[in-house]
Order: C-alpha cells, then sequence, then structure tokens
C-alpha cells in the first residue's frame, strides 16, 4: 500500500473547523484501510495535550502513544483549506498526520538583565535568525532539515537533541554504546522531564539513531546529507568522530550548502579543536573538504546528571538552560535553533560558564568527595564546603571582571544563581560524575588552572582555587581511568614533572609554585598512608 496517493491529497476553497479538518483527515484514512474510525478521538487527544500546528498555517496533526491500536498501516493524508483553519487560535491551512511539539522561550532568570545575554538576542534578532522547519530542494520542494548528533547520552538527548528537535530538525543520533542505540531506536518518541521549580516535560520525536562503531559508513552517509552536525562527546572524543565527520564531507553534493559543526563540549574552543581533528583526518584533501562546511564554537549550559539504569531513553534535567553559539561563521544563515542565542564574541560566554559553573560545580565534587558526600546538593548543604566553593566562585569572578568588564554585580547575581541551580534537591547528581576525569579538569585552560592562572598573572588572589585543585588531588574513583591515573601519576613522579606534566603550568609561572605545593602535600600524605 503507498502511504500516499493522489486520492488522500484534497484542497478546499473555503475554511473549515479544526474539528471538521481533524474528522476529514481521519475519514480519508479510513477510506484507504490505515485506521480504524476511532483514530479522530487519538488526534483530538494529542490536540488537548499538546498543539500541532508549526507556523506557516501548517498543522501535522497525530495520535497519541497509547492510541496505536487505531492504527492499521502507514499512511498519510493531506488537506488544504484555501480560507484556513483556526488551530486553537492560529491560522492553519495544511494538515496530516506527523507530530511535532512547540517549545516556550526559554527560562532564564538571568536573561532580561544580563547584558551578554541581551547583546546576543538583539544580533540573533539583527542576523534574521527564526525557528524554521524545513529547507528548499534542488528541484523546488521542501524537506525537513537534519543534524546528525554525536553522542546520544546525558546531555546529548537531554538538551542538544531537545533543541534540535524543536528546532525542526530530524535529529540522527549517533553513539558507540550498542544498548543506546538499540533503545532509541525502540523508541518514536522520548520525553526530557525538567525536575525543579516551574520544571515541565518536552517529547522528543523525529528521530533514529546509528551505531558509529558498527556502522560509520551509514554514519558519513548521514553527515554527507545533514544540515548540521553537533556533538556532545567530551573533548577528548572529538578526535575519534572526525574520520566519520570528513568522510561525510568527501560524500557531500557539490551543491550542497556548507554543513553547520558545533561542538557542545565543556571546553574553551571545542568546535576549533574538532576542526583541527578533521583537518588532520583529512590529510591532503582538508583545504577542499574544509570548504563545505562552517564551524562555530558554543558554550552549552544545562545540569543533566546521570541517568537511572533503567530509565530508557527518558532523560531527567533541570529546567534552566542557555545554548550561546559564535555567530559569524555562518554568515547570516544562522542554524534554526529557538533558544539559543547567537553571539559575536563567544569568549566572555564560555569563559564565564566554564569559569562559574564548571569551577563552582567541579569544587563542590571534590570538597564534597573529600568530605565522603555523594551527591552534589548534599555537598553544598555543607556551610564549609558552600563557603569555599563560594570563595573560589569569587576568585573567578574578579578574573572575569579584568578580563572581560563584567559587572561585578550581575556577576554575583549569577554566581547566586548557580549555587541555586547546584541546591537543587529535585536532581539527583553525584560528586563522582561532576568530578569525572580530574586530569582534564586540573590542564591548562580548563575551570581551575584557566582561571587562577589568568589571577596570578594580574596579582589577585589564588587561594582558594588552588583549595580546590588541593581537594581535586584527592580524587579517588575506581571507576575513573583519570583518577586512577592521576593517584598513581602522584605516587610515582616528583612533584615538579607532575605539575608541569598534568597543569601545562611554565615553573616560571606565577601560580606555579603554589600548584606545586598542592602535588607536595598530597604525595606526602600518600606516601604516609
Ligand atoms: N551532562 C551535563 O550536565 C553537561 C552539560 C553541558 C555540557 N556537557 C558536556 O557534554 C559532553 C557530554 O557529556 P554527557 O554528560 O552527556 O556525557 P555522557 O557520557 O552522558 O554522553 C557521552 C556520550 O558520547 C558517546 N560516545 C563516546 N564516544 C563516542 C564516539 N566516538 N562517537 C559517538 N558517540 C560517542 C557515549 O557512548 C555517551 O553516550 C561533555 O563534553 C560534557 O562536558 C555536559
Ligand atoms: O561535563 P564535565 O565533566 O566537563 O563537568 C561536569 C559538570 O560540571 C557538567 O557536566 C555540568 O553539569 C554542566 O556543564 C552544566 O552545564
Amino acid at each position: 500500500m503507498s502511504v500516499l496517493t493522489l486520492d488522500q491529497v484534497r484542497i478546499h476553497a473555503g475554511s473549515s473547523t479544526q474539528q471538521e479538518a481533524l474528522q476529514e483527515a481521519t475519514d480519508i484514512l479510513v477510506s484507504v484501510g490505515a485506521v480504524t474510525p476511532a483514530y479522530v478521538d487519538a488526534m483530538r487527544q494529542r490536540e488537548e495535550t499538546v498543539s500541532t500546528y508549526m507556523g506557516n498555517g501548517l498543522a501535522i496533526p497525530h495520535g497519541t502513544n497509547d492510541t496505536k491500536d487505531a492504527i492499521l498501516a502507514s499512511a498519510l493524508s493531506v488537506v488544504r483549506y484555501d480560507g484556513g483553519v483556526d488551530w486553537a487560535g492560529e491560522p492553519a491551512t495544511l494538515r496530516d498526520r506527523h507530530r511535532r511539539t512547540r517549545r516556550r522561550a526559554p527560562r532564564d532568570p538571568l536573561a532580561d538583565r544580563d547584558p551578554l545575554l541581551r547583546r546576543g538576542r538583539r544580533r540573533q534578532a539583527e542576523c534574521g535568525a527564526d525557528p524554521g522547519r524545513a529547507v528548499r530542494t534542488p528541484l523546488g520542494g521542501e524537506r525537513l532539515m537534519k543534524a546528525v548528533h554525536f553522542g546520544a547520552g546525558n546531555i546529548g538527548r537531554g538538551f542538544v537533541g531537545l533543541l534540535l528537535h524543536e528546532g525542526g530538525y530530524e535529529v540522527v543520533f549517533s553513539d558507540v554504546a550498542d544498548a543506546l542505540v538499540d533503545a532509541i531506536n525502540a523508541v518514536d518518541s522520548y520525553t526530557v522531564h525538567e525536575a525543579g521549580p516551574g520544571g515541565t516535560d518536552h517529547v522528543v520525536t523525529g528521530f533514529r539513531a546509528v551505531n558509529s562503531k558498527t556502522d560509520p559508513e551509514t554514519v558519513a552517509d548521514e553527515v554527507a546529507t545533514a544540515d548540521a552536525v553537533t556533538t556532545a562527546v567530551g573533548p577528548t572524543v572529538l578526535r575519534f568522530v572526525a574520520p566519520t565527520i570528513v568522510a561525510g564531507l568527501a560524500r557531500r553534493s557539490a551543491g550542497a550548502a556548507p554543513l553547520q559543526v558545533m561542538a557542545c563540549e565543556n571546553a574553551i574552543g571545542a568546535t576549533d579543536t574538532l576542526r583541527a581533528e578533521i583537518e588532520k583526518a583529512a590529510g591532503v584533501d582538508a583545504e577542499e573538504l574544509l570548504s563545505r562546511a562552517v564551524f562555530a564554537n558554543t558554550a552549552v549550559d544545562r545540569i543533566v546528571p546521570g541517568q537511572p539504569a533503567n530509565g530508557g531513553v527518558d532523560v531527567t534535567v533541570e529546567p534552566y538552560f542557555e545554548w550561546a553559539i559564535e555567530s559569524e561563521a555562518f554568515g547570516g544563515a544562522l542554524p534554526k535553533i529557538p533558544g539559543a542565542h547567537f553571539v559575536e564574541n563567544l569568549a566572555p560566554y564560555i569563559e564565564r560558564k566554564l569559569f562559574t559553573v564548571n569551577t563552582g560545580h567541579a569544587a563542590t565534587a571534590y570538597f564534597g568527595a573529600r568530605a565522603g558526600i555523594e551527591r552534589i546538593s548534599d555537598a553544598l548543604a555543607d556551610p564549609d564546603i558552600a563557603a569555599r566553593v563560594s570563595a573560589a566562585l569569587e576568585e573567578t569572578s574578579a578574573v572575569l571582571v579584568a578580563e572581560h568588564g563584567l559587572d561585578p554585580a550581575e556577576l554575583a547575581q549569577y554566581r547566586a544563581t548557580i549555587l541555586e541551580r547546584f541546591r537543587n534537591p529535585a536532581l539527583v547528581d553525584t560528586v563522582q560524575r561532576v568530578g569525572r576525569q580530574p586530569l582534564r579538569k586540573i590542564s591548562r585552560h580548563e575551570r581551575f588552572i584557566g582561571p587562577a592562572a589568568m589571577a596570578a598573572e594580574r596579582g589577585l588572589s589564588t587561594i582558594a582555587l588552588v583549595g580546590a585543585v588541593t581537594a581535586a588531588l584527592e580524587f579517588e574513583s575506581p571507576d575513573d581511568e583519570q583518577a586512577v591515573e592521576m593517584q598513581e601519576a602522584l605516587r610515582t613522579e616528583d612533584a615538579l614533572a607532575f605539575t608541569s606534566r598534568t597543569t601545562g603550568l611554565d615553573p616560571e609561572h606565577p601560580l606555579f609554585p603554589a600548584v606545586r605545593d598542592a602535588v607536595v602535600s598530597r604525595q606526602t600524605a600518600l606516601n604516609a598512608s
């Protein structure tokens, strides 16, 4: 049976009501044996929970998961009312039975008074960014935009995939975890639960997953025809995804618009790192292949803890989010991601995020681990830990003021909001997850040494940040390769070598002696145990 024949397309000169339109769409599907008459109720139920109005006069009604029994075969019906349909207050003219959800504007308690965000949003408006859903094909038709997202883990499903979906992208997740890929392909929707004040649920549909370990060729084919590629695999994994992107770029048709590449990792210049890996993997073809893509650094912020083993594909996240993206690379053709904001200069955003959210988070984790506490929210309930974390963040704020001219009062508010986010009792986040990969976290441009080095160069205080590094050096986690490696190196390497190798600090740097002393103190404790 064909999914769509001419008989399943109707065009009317006049207008209609929403109920009549749903009935007509159902009647067409019933007439070809695709659904039972009960399907109309399923579509009504769906409209009650979420409108299927897409904008631009298009609604895409469909049933709910609970009413799948009413579906007998795959089919579409298309009905156009030239005079329009009042779609619960929205002016629809065209409809069929696929589904999509709509998103409210991001809830960002800082947004209205934050000059960084105001500047970014103004710029976004200037660039004409608006939520879009389809792209024109060479023959004048339209197809859904497609994004290939590497890393279907916590932030991949709970944030990047969600916003891409809400921007109208079909999302192809690429991951190396067999069970996760199978689980994603076994469902046709998943829910992002926002836990905490003001949180709500969002349903994601229109995705599939491809295993890039066992089927890299298919992933490359997907990249070849994608509009965007995003990653959330961890900064150290970018070099492993680069060859697949190279293979996709090599297969990309000459007339295709440039692939928009955005790495969404907690690192400064993560997309630059990915681009460099792509360049390396492309070898002599690098110049040609890089010309088929544009690259934009981003800063992503949403706490997405580890998910329970039996949680399926659904993800629990905090309600807050921010996604700042460099605009320049796109030359005005911004990706359609509602809720993201585009900025000319990402440096203040990524440094403010990494050196406040992630410095505070990691400090809480390492002080918490030292105190034998498991959860981040519990660690911050300890007044001594809270004071140490606050002191470290005051030091990073002083650096941000000096470096980027940020307003001290607004930074104080930003810090307070972040500490409140860490305290969210509805979010079960662990010191093990937040403290993961301590060698990455104590490296040169990361959340501790990065701001502390900048502070030391300016003669600003670094005492609290060095205190947090001291706690990081004590972090033990048997399942964390870097934690094991760090403790082993602390036992075997001399203090000077360990300090310069792991932190990347030059022994002449003004921060070096304090960090070396922290290393010596950890080594003394280890030798005594
Ligand atoms: N979780 C958060 O709160 C959060 C927030 C902002 C940014 N981030 C950043 O996002 C990135 C991912 O973090 P996460 O918490 O989602 O981790 P995660 O471990 O939940 O997800 C990473 C995923 O990448 C997959 N992966 C590993 N190697 C791969 C490869 N070669 N190809 C494709 N997929 C691969 C893993 O199987 C896993 O599913 C990190 O850089 C992290 O710093 C996380
Ligand atoms: O992902 P990491 O290991 O760089 O850092 C752990 C957490 O601090 C991090 O994932 C935060 O939850 C996130 O960055 C919040 O936006």
